[in-house]
């Protein structure tokens, strides 16, 4: 029924989170002019998904997931949270969702058994659905149950965060920076925790630095620059995007002329290697291959590199968007991780 009047597709409640129009404008204090930290964004995020929320620094991600946590108030548009209006039901969006801050603001006086209860009690929770010990087993802090929170490291803080998150129960869980400075074993047992949620049905939605691990984790997508959505899409359909590749040829002995063909980009590494860089869709390996041989090289060895969610990424926040990097094989890329030179 709900189809007829929307036409389907764009149905509210089909979404996790609908955002329309959301513009955010910090008044500026002290002769400081006013900042817009959003400038009109409209997102859907899909029930069940992993989203991910990517974006430079001052991108306005932080502004993004302050306003969906409450924390900040909007200048204007809209906000729905599993359906629910977050003016017209501000009760049910906020019991909809839990937020898993950056800041590790704990009160230094409770026990993570003492948060989650009193969190538990925020949201009016009974006593007999609490789940707190449920909560701590799975982040891994039952043998720190009474612990006071001044004692606890900076990772079992964390932890603690993303439980006082989960105790509502909420639809859709929101980590900001999850595993910005975590050690691995913290940094794997979020991720663990991420898709067993996931799988569980919770809908995620996470901002990260690592876009590795947006690679990995994220069903889809959303970048956004200067308080503008930039791009929205499936992972795999943003990293298709990128035609780019990079093929690393070691050479059976010194080479004496660079390989030379249309649009191919051909350099040396100091260690010897060849680097070749084409498009796809306008250079075959084929051809690459042949303007190798034709310059009379041998093959030892040949590896090719494809893009990644980084060069994505970077395509598209630089100033231009449809300007791809331009790749210097003899300098490291910005924040490159494949190609060792
Ligand atoms: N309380 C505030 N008052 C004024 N300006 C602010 C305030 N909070 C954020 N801003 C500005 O709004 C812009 C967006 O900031 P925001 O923190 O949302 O970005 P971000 O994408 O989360 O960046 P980061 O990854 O560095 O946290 C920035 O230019 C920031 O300086």
């Amino acid at each position: 029924m709900g189809d007829e009047q929307t036409g389907g597709k764009g149905h509210m409640s089909d979404a996790a989170i609908t955002i329309k129009s959301l513009r955010k404008t910090y008044r500026g204090s002290k002769g400081q002019p006013e900042k817009q930290a959003l400038k009109g964004i409209d997102l859907t995020v899909p029930r069940g998904s992993v989203f991910g929320l990517l974006g430079p620094n001052g991108a306005g991600k932080s502004t993004l997931i302050n306003i969906l946590a409450g924390l900040v108030v909007k200048t204007s548009g809209s906000v729905s949270i599993w359906g629910f209006d977050q003016d017209r039901n501000p009760r049910q969006s906020r019991a909809a969702i839990g937020v898993m801050p950056q800041e590790l603001n704990l009160d230094p006086f409770f026990t993570p058994r003492g948060a989650l209860e009193v969190q538990a009690g925020l949201y009016g929770i009974s006593k007999a659905d609490r789940r707190s010990d449920q909560i701590l087993d799975l982040v891994g802090l039952a043998d720190k149950a009474e612990a006071y929170a001044r004692t606890l490291s900076g990772g079992m803080r964390r932890r603690l965060l993303l439980a006082k998150a989960l105790v509502h129960h909420p639809k859709i869980l929101v980590l900001d920076e999850p595993t910005a400075g975590v050690d691995i074993e913290l940094r794997q047992m979020l991720w663990a925790n991420v898709r067993k949620l996931n799988e569980q049905g919770m809908t995620i939605i996470l901002t990260t630095h690592y876009l590795e691990e947006a690679q990995e984790m994220c069903d889809e997508i959303a970048i956004i620059n200067h308080g503008e959505k930039i791009a929205q899409d499936s992972t795999a359909n943003l990293l298709g995007r990128m035609d780019s590749r990079t093929m690393v040829i070691v050479p059976d002995r010194p080479i004496q002329a660079l390989p030379t063909a249309e649009n191919v980009t051909a350099a040396q590494r100091e260690n010897g290697d060849l680097v070749l860089q084409y498009h796809s869709n306008l250079t075959t390996a084929e051809q690459v291959l042949e303007a190798v041989r034709q310059a009379g090289i041998r093959i030892q060895d040949v590896r090719t590199e494809e893009a990644d969610l980084e060069d994505v990424f970077l395509a598209l926040t630089s100033s231009r968007a449809d300007d791809l990097p331009v790749d210097d094989p003899n300098q490291p890329r910005r924040g490159m991780h494949r190609v060792k030179l």
